[in-house]
C-alpha cells in the first residue's frame, strides 16, 4: 500500500490538481473518495486532517496537508528531483505563486464558480459567475500569448492548479471559443506523459 494517501471527491477540481500532480511526478497514491453528501468532510475523523473540513487532504506517512495549493507545493518541493514543477529559482517561485493565487481566487470565483452554480442551481448568481469567468480568461489568454505555460518556460504547480476548472469552465456556460491561447495551453497540459483526466460530467456536488 502507497504511503501517499488522497482524500478527495472525484467532482472537485481542488482534488483534481493534486491528483493530476502526484500522476504527472509519477507518485503512487492510495486515492480515498469522501462521502460530500453524506458529510464525511465535518465528522471528527477528517476535521482532524483539515480541520476547515474540506477536501482535498493528503497523508504522506507521519506528514498530514490540506489546501490544494499548500499540497502542491509539499509535493513538488518534495518529490520533483529536477525543481522544474515549483522552481528553486526565486523569481520564478514568485510567478508560480501569482497563478497559485489567480487559481485561488479569480479562476475560483469565476470559472469554477459557474460551474458549481450548474450543480447547486438556485440561490447563485450564474450571469455574475459568467462575466466573472470571461474577465479573468480575457486576462489570461492575453498573458499566454507567446507563452507555453503561465509561470516559467515550463510547465509548474500554477499551471496544474489553474487547469481543471478552466478546462472545465464549458460546463458552467462559459465557453472558451473566443481564447486559442487558452485551448492550446489546456491541449498541451493534456498531453502532459502521465496526464489523467478529471471527470466531465457537471452533475455533481463540488465545483
Ligand atoms: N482552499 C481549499 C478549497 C477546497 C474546497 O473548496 N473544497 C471543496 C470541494 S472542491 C469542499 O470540500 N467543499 C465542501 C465544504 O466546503 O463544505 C483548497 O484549495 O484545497
Amino acid at each position: 500500500m502507497s504511503a501517499i494517501k488522497l482524500y478527495r471527491h472525484p467532482l472537485s477540481g481542488h482534488s483534481h490538481r493534486v491528483e493530476v500532480i502526484l500522476s504527472l511526478l509519477g507518485l503512487d497514491a492510495e486515492i480515498i473518495d469522501v462521502d460530500l453528501k453524506a458529510g464525511a468532510h465535518k465528522k471528527p475523523e477528517f476535521l482532524a486532517k483539515n480541520s476547515f473540513g474540506q477536501v482535498p487532504a493528503l497523508d504522506d506517512g507521519d506528514v498530514t496537508l490540506s489546501d490544494s495549493n499548500a499540497i502542491l507545493v509539499y509535493l513538488a518541493s518534495k518529490y520533483d528531483t529536477e525543481r522544474t514543477w515549483y522552481p528553486e529559482d526565486l523569481t520564478d517561485q514568485a510567478e508560480v505563486q501569482r497563478f497559485l493565487s489567480v487559481a485561488a481566487g479569480k479562476v475560483a470565483f469565476g470559472p469554477a464558480a459557474a460551474r458549481l452554480v450548474n450543480v447547486f442551481g438556485a440561490g447563485l448568481d450564474h450571469d455574475a459567475a459568467i462575466a466573472t469567468a470571461h474577465g479573468i480568461l480575457i486576462e489570461l489568454e492575453a498573458h499566454l500569448n507567446g507563452r507555453d505555460w503561465l509561470a516559467t518556460d515550463l510547465p509548474t504547480i500554477a499551471d496544474a492548479a489553474n487547469y481543471a476548472y478552466i478546462a472545465h469552465a464549458p460546463e458552467g456556460d462559459v465557453s472558451l471559443e473566443n481564447y486559442p491561447n487558452i485551448r492550446a495551453w489546456i491541449e498541451r497540459f493534456e498531453s502532459l506523459p502521465r496526464f489523467i483526466a478529471f471527470e466531465k460530467t457537471p452533475v455533481g456536488l463540488c465545483a
